[in-house]
């Protein structure tokens, strides 16, 4: 479970987020939806715990996150952030000698079905691959909380729907909880639970995808773009 009560992130003069609370369960894929600059990765950096609450609380798995929490939260960061020396093999080893609960039979099927050559050295893959392998990376610890900031971005949209059909299939749903940020809102629709909008560092609606189907036959998009008129 996530929680954030009262949270607000502060960058100098700048505030990222104003007083936000936020309550999410297992077993959920939560998309987080927002304009540039509206506070998303700043939301997943603070529930990874690289970085801090001005004021307010975070608060994951029933504990107050007052460190870096990468035991119980897989962060897929919006940047590339392995040795681009190593090749996919290695980076995969790698993984799995830092993160007890990295499963290698997973990574292995994973790469299979991103048809990720192993041999490639990571700086030589294009930036789609790339996109790929953090996924793989991601996607095959068999941590509590999966959070995932932009992992569509640079990805070709021919490929973007396989891969989502693979996120899906990859996800542990029982025991997982997933928080992703996308501006490829209508490509991930399909396998989010609820979405939640951020906009000038508040959440300004909170839905649950099905509903918006069902009782208001719109999708997420309809739905943003009346709120954030
Ligand atoms: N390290 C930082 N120092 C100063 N300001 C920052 C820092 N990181 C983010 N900000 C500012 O905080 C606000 C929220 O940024 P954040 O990266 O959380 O937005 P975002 O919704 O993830 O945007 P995007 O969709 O462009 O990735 C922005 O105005 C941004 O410029």
């Amino acid at each position: 479970m996530i929680e954030l009560k009262q949270v607000t992130k502060r960058y100098r003069s700048k505030k990222a987020l104003d007083e936000v609370s936020v309550t999410l369960t297992p077993g959920k894929i939560y998309g987080l939806v927002g304009e540039n600059g509206s506070g998303k990765s700043t939301m997943l950096k603070l529930i990874a715990g690289i970085i801090y609450p001005t004021q307010g609380e975070v608060v994951v798995d029933g504990k107050r996150v007052d460190r870096r929490v990468s035991s119980i939260v897989s962060y897929l960061s919006e940047l590339d952030e392995y040795y681009p020396f190593f090749n996919v093999e290695q980076t995969i080893a790698f993984y799995h000698s830092q993160f007890s609960d990295f499963d290698l039979e997973k990574a292995n099927e994973m790469l299979t079905f991103m048809k990720l050559d192993r041999k490639a050295k990571v700086k030589e893959l294009s930036k789609g691959n790339r996109g790929r392998l953090k996924i793989v990376l991601s996607l095959s610890r068999n941590a509590p909380i999966i959070i995932m900031d932009e992992p569509l971005s640079g990805l070709d949209p021919m490929v973007r729907n396989s891969i989502v059909k693979g996120l899906i299939s990859f996800i542990d749903i029982d025991k997982q909880l997933v928080l992703i940020t996308t501006h490829e809102i209508q490509d991930i629709e399909i396998i989010l639970d609820e979405v939640i909008a951020i906009k000038d560092g508040k959440i300004i609606g909170r839905k649950v995808v099905e509903d918006l189907r069902e009782q208001e036959n719109v999708g997420i998009v309809d739905w943003l773009t009346s709120i954030y008129e």
